[in-house]
């Protein structure tokens, strides 16, 4: 998979070449190219932002830049690709979208700043190729890199030969729907509090009962929405009598 990321920052994605995704991209599973959108701006302040039509706090980022660079950077590559724009005003980006991203063979990420971005530009390329306004919280950052690197990390995680252990990913939160219970390692007791008796009894069908049991006392408690959310088969007999 390729990813490209358009930024006024670059140097916010350095993290991507950390750890794990930095070893994904050394074996060749990843292939991230970081761009500086001032590398298109023409004046000689680089200007990339102009107040908004209509008034009001702030600036908006402009199209003409940010149609140079994407028309640059989208025709670097034949693959076909899908723009993500993060912004407070997406669509919630779920562990769902996470697997769709790493299906597909590249992902071009534009990081707003400011207030944003000239809708026009979303317009104009959504003519062309998919294009994902997504958000990753109910909350306002400064600009898109952060909600990247959250992004990009969620996906590449699901890309074949990136985790050491893909059951790990298999068995997410989420994956089957419901969020992880409590994880125990040693010792078996810390600080006079011990691992609960079942997990060290060697009996699978009660620890795969008692994980499910926490898992949906910690959803029901933290998130009745995903429960909600469920399709009607998801939750047996034994689910409901909890
Ligand atoms: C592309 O347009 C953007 C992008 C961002 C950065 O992303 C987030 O903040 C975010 C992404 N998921 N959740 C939050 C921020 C603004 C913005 C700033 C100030 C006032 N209004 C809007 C605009």
């Amino acid at each position: 998979m390729r990813i490209d990321v358009v930024t006024i920052f670059p140097g916010y994605l350095a993290p991507l070449r950390e750890a794990l995704l930095g070893r994904a991209i050394g074996s060749g599973l990843l292939d991230v190219a970081v761009h500086d959108l001032r590398d298109w701006t023409h004046d000689v302040h680089q200007a990339v932002d102009d107040s908004p039509y209509g008034g009001g706090p702030g600036m908006v980022m402009r199209p003409q830049v940010w149609g140079d660079a994407l028309d640059a950077v989208l025709a670097a590559d034949e693959r076909p690709a899908r723009l993500v724009v993060p912004t407070p005003a997406g669509r919630p980006f779920t562990q769902a979208d996470a697997h769709a991203y790493a299906a597909e063979e590249r992902l071009v990420f534009a990081c707003g700043r400011y207030e944003g971005i000239d809708q026009r530009v979303v317009d104009h390329y959504a003519d062309a190729l998919p294009v994902d306004e997504i958000s990753i919280g109910d909350y306002v950052l400064v600009g898109g890199e952060v909600a990247v690197l959250v992004v990009v990390e969620a996906v590449a995680r699901l890309l074949p030969g990136v985790l050491g252990n893909p059951r790990s990913a298999a068995e997410d939160s989420f994956s089957d729907g419901l969020l992880e219970g409590p994880s125990y390692t040693r010792p078996e007791v810390w600080r006079d509090r011990p691992v609960p008796d079942v997990l060290r009894s060697g009996n699978h069908g009660a620890i795969a009962r008692w994980r499910r049991d926490r898992a949906l006392e910690r959803t029901v408690a933290r998130r009745p929405d995903l429960l909600a959310a469920l399709p009607p088969d998801a939750l047996d007999k034994k689910d409901r009598a909890l």
